[in-house]
């Protein structure tokens, strides 16, 4: 553990002695030798964490941020923790699944680490199967599902800012690790951080493929696209035929030629690229934050389908497993934005209707598990939209939730097909899609084309999406959102508030002028009022808030700190039949009470 100055240039000293990489250690190198203790302290003062979600950070020097060095330390710990849990022998014959994003910084990149990572199996004799190319995420899983492998790792970040860098780790089951595997390969890692070799840091993809390393780009690429066609596309000829006109972004990042290809798939006219966002940049240069649900991340994609008559608009995040859509206003005097709790209520009302007509998926799972099914299922993080469990109650097909992230959604659609179910649709309000059984992880690459092929459907009919979306709410119920952040990087701010908000088991009475019902807070030990053992059905956590409050007038809110980014998350949901009403009640209990009363100190010491 570092904690002085005087720590931090030992730990310095050292990685000049293991790291691999010229330009990083020149730095260290520089900063030792001007006994920069900031900048020490800085590189050095702690370690980029490794959860279940990988890990991110700013690319750079030390040990604090994401380099060589910290991507060969953190295989050899996977490899070593796999090792352990799975046996050796397995894991050299199961092999592990290698893929990267765009992403660089100086001579730091996302194809260099996982180089180097596929170089670290190989000294270990672990098959290796890479990604030669700049692949969206949800190929990994794929990949990990279709060869058996013992796990998979894609080197990215996702939508972090332009510095950082990342790397995300699939278990054998092909989905994001769940606890303990993050705390056993997080202890793995610190046990195994002086490197095994001094060759395996300079390995490059060249040198991994000319040892043996399995290319199968365009293997794994062509079973995706052949699972895609079998499995969800349902309407090609109409798709054809269809005079629905689409612009697409990749926002800048690796999207762009498997969108295309997805389109292709499912015989949709080619889509209007933004072409100021098509290419892979790791600058990101025409958006201050490449996360297509943040404000304005869209206004390109608005500008250029405008200009080429487009009335749908689809972007993929930078790693291209999650999917933003907007629609031009039927009467053309705008564009509506769908949240992702709206893209998930069509979603899974698309994926129903199929099924039923169907009566199963496409592919019969039935033959698989031998034994008749329980019928569909959905699964939704519980800070997503219920529009879905209304249907559903409706309906007759179960609705599950679960905690946020696909680490989640996924583990239990694995656990809903074990039991029998059909899970045909999975989503969290954060844009991510998961649809059908080919990848178990969010998609935007397959739900781009599945939504698109729902519009052309509901075009056919003389619909909007939009007008679709409300007949389904008349139908169902108005389940409208209010979701917000507030930035802080301030642990101890953030943690008054939910002290505040729930410190010592007192809960918070009311916000604003609104009354509260009944309160779930999931951190350990756990509690909720409104079971008979006052225990929450969720699992509980030993270490990030979330609180869930229900108020008298059927409004629910929840906050948690992100997971990914130094922010204060609220989710708030409420639903009715009169919409206005409804509208006007959740946005004054946000404006008011969320953001008025229970984050008005936080709000106050935002950051700019
Ligand atoms: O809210 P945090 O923890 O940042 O996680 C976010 O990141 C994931 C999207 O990449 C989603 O699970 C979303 O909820």
């Amino acid at each position: 553990m570092v904690q002085s100055a005087e720590d931090a240039r030992a730990a310095a000293v050292q990685w000049v002695s293991w790291d691999p990489n010229e330009e990083t250690r020149a730095a260290v190198e520089r900063l030792i030798a001007e006994n920069d203790e900031a900048g020490l302290m800085e590189a050095f003062g702690s370690r980029v964490a490794f959860g279940t979600a990988g890990l991110r950070g700013e690319m750079g020097p030390g040990t604090a941020r994401v380099n060589d060095l910290v991507a060969l330390q953190t295989v050899q710990g996977l490899i070593k923790y796999l090792e352990k849990t799975l046996g050796e022998d397995k894991v050299k014959e199961r092999g592990i699944v290698i893929g990267f994003d765009h992403r660089r910084r100086g001579t730091l990149t996302s194809k260099g680490f996982a180089a180097i990572m596929a170089a670290a199996c190989q000294l270990r004799g672990i098959k290796v199967y890479f990604l030669r190319e700049i692949v969206a995420t949800p190929f990994v899983p794929f990949a990990v599902a279709k060869y058996g492998a013992a796990a998979g790792i894609m080197e990215t970040c996702s939508h972090n800012p332009r510095p950082d860098g990342g790397i995300k780790i699939y278990w054998e089951n092909a989905v994001q690790l769940l606890s303990p595997h993050d705390v056993g390969i997080a202890e793995s890692i610190a046990d195994n951080l002086e490197p095994w070799s001094p060759e395996v840091g300079k390995a490059t993809m060249e040198s991994i493929l000319e040892k043996g390393a399995h290319d199968v780009l365009d293997e794994v690429a062509d079973a995706y696209y052949e699972s895609l066609a079998a499995k969800l596309c349902r309407y090609k000829e109409d798709n054809a035929a269809s005079d629905l006109k689409v612009a697409y972004s990749a926002m800048h990042g690796v999207g762009h030629e498997w969108a295309k290809r997805s389109f292709k798939t499912f015989g949709h006219p080619a889509f209007t690229p933004v072409d100021s966002q098509v290419e892979p940049d790791p600058e990101f240069p025409t958006v201050p934050f490449p996360n297509p649900e943040e404000k304005g991340a869209l206004d390109p994609a608005i500008e250029a389908a405008d200009s080429a008559g487009c009335t749908l608009i689809l972007a993929n995040d930078p790693d291209a497993d999650r999917l933003a859509v907007a629609e031009k206003l039927a009467d053309g005097s705008g564009w509506k934005v769908f949240t992702g709790n709206e893209i998930g209520a069509l979603l899974g009302f698309w994926e129903w209707t199929n099924y039923q007509r169907h009566k199963q998926p496409k592919e019969n799972d039935d033959a698989k598990r031998q034994r008749p099914s329980k019928g569909a299922a959905m699964v939704a993080s519980t800070v997503s939209s219920k529009m879905l469990k209304a249907v559903g109650d409706a309906e007759g097909f179960r609705f599950d939730e679960c905690l946020t992230g696909f680490k989640w959604i996924g583990n239990r659609s694995l656990e809903l097909r074990d039991e029998g179910y059909d899970v045909i649709f999975g989503f969290e309000e954060a844009i991510g899609f998961c649809i059908g059984d080919m990848v178990p992880d969010k998609d935007g690459i397959s739900a781009m084309s599945v939504f698109t092929e729902m519009a052309a459907q509901l075009k056919k009919e003389g619909k909007t999406c939009a007008e679709h979306l409300v007949s389904l709410q008349e139908k169902y119920g108005y389940f409208l959102t209010n979701n917000g952040y507030v930035l802080s990087r301030d642990v101890k701010a953030n943690k008054r508030v939910f002290a505040a908000l729930g410190g010592n088991g007192k809960y918070v009475e009311t916000c604003g002028k609104y009354k509260v019902k009944d309160v779930r807070d999931l951190l350990a030990p756990g509690f909720d009022s409104s079971q008979p053992n006052k225990m929450p059905i969720l699992p509980v956590s030993s270490s990030s808030s979330m609180l869930t409050f229900t108020f008298e007038n059927g409004c629910v809110v929840t906050l948690r700190m992100s997971g990914t980014e130094p922010k204060l998350k609220y989710y708030c949901e409420m639903g009715g039949e009169d919409p206005e009403k409804v509208r006007a009640e959740l946005d004054d209990l946000v404006e008011n009470g969320i953001r008025g009363d229970w984050l008005k100190d936080l709000i106050a010491s935002d950051e700019p």
